[in-house]
């Protein structure tokens, strides 16, 4: 069965790519693409104006909505969904603690996707840490994350989530986010650096050292193209679903 999906932010650099990967696939048709910047076509589709959202969800009737946009739309968009029953996949980052409430809040009335990362390479990174920690105990942990000059969050989501996953294991540690001046490390803290340079599509680096040797666990994506493609996996993953949080993880299951 076709999953019938719709796309927000679409004059954007992941709007576009995900138009452009919808359109190579047969499992997948887009019965609509938004952004407050309407009157364009990208990738051969009509993009119309985000206001009239809410009526567009309600006239097209796509089974999944893709958002990669910024933190408030992300969530209003997520209430369009709700109101329509429509299911969401998000990958929009920079969300607030109350953002990321208000999303889950909405997961009680349709499916909600979240994942601040779609690469298949990021979730082998994750498992990676997650098995390097506890075999390198007591070892110095830096995080670095790369990206394109445009990028507006930072650290970036992927770092927050890598951060996260670090907890879980290690427990809660301070993080200091780059250095200067008379600022020497203290025990158990780990370092998180953010860097912006051209086009950069987004690399990440788990670095553990001590007992005389270091440990780098490093992602580099090629094109967003690799995220386009791990959203639309999710899509039609997540498109039938009952209404709840899920996981990027669980698609890849
Ligand atoms: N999870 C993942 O795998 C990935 C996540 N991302 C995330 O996706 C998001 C978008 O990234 P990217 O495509 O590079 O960004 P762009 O700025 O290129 O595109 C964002 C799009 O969203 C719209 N938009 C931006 N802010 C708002 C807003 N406040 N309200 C309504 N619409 C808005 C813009 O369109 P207009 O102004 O015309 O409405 C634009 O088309 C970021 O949060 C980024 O971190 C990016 C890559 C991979
Ligand atoms: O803004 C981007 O470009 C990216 N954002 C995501 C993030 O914040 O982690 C994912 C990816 O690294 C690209």
């Amino acid at each position: 069965m076709t999953v019938r999906i719709g796309v927000t932010g679409a004059t954007g650099r992941m709007g576009g790519e995900v138009l452009a990967a919808a359109a190579e696939r047969e499992d997948l048709e887009v019965v609509l693409a938004v952004s407050r910047s309407a009157d364009e076509e990208v990738e051969g589709v009509a993009v119309e104006s985000a206001a009239d959202l809410p009526a567009l969800l309600a006239e097209r009737e796509p089974d999944v909505l893709v958002d990669f946009t910024g933190p408030e739309s992300c969530v209003e968009y997520a209430s369009a969904c709700a109101e329509a029953g429509v299911a969401l996949v998000t990958g929009t980052t920079g969300l607030s603690d109350e953002q990321f409430d208000a999303l889950e809040t909405l997961a009680d009335d349709v499916p909600v996707l979240y994942a601040s990362n779609f690469s298949r390479g990021i979730a082998a990174l994750r498992r990676a840490v997650r098995e390097a920690i506890p075999a390198l105990d007591g070892y110095d942990i830096e995080l670095t994350e790369t990206h394109h000059n445009a990028k507006r969050d930072a650290p970036s989501g992927t770092a927050l989530t890598l951060l996260e996953d670090i907890d879980d294991v290690r427990g809660d540690a301070e993080r200091v986010h780059g250095r200067e001046g008379e600022a020497p490390r203290t025990e158990g803290e780990i370092g998180v650096h953010a860097r912006r340079a051209g086009d950069i599509a987004g690399e990440h680096e788990v670095l553990l050292a001590g007992n005389h040797e270091s440990l780098s666990l490093t992602h580099r994506a090629g094109s967003r193209g690799v995220f386009a493609a791990g959203a639309l996996d999710a899509a039609a993953w997540l498109s039938g679903r009952d209404a709840g949080w899920y996981d990027f993880t669980e698609v890849l299951e």
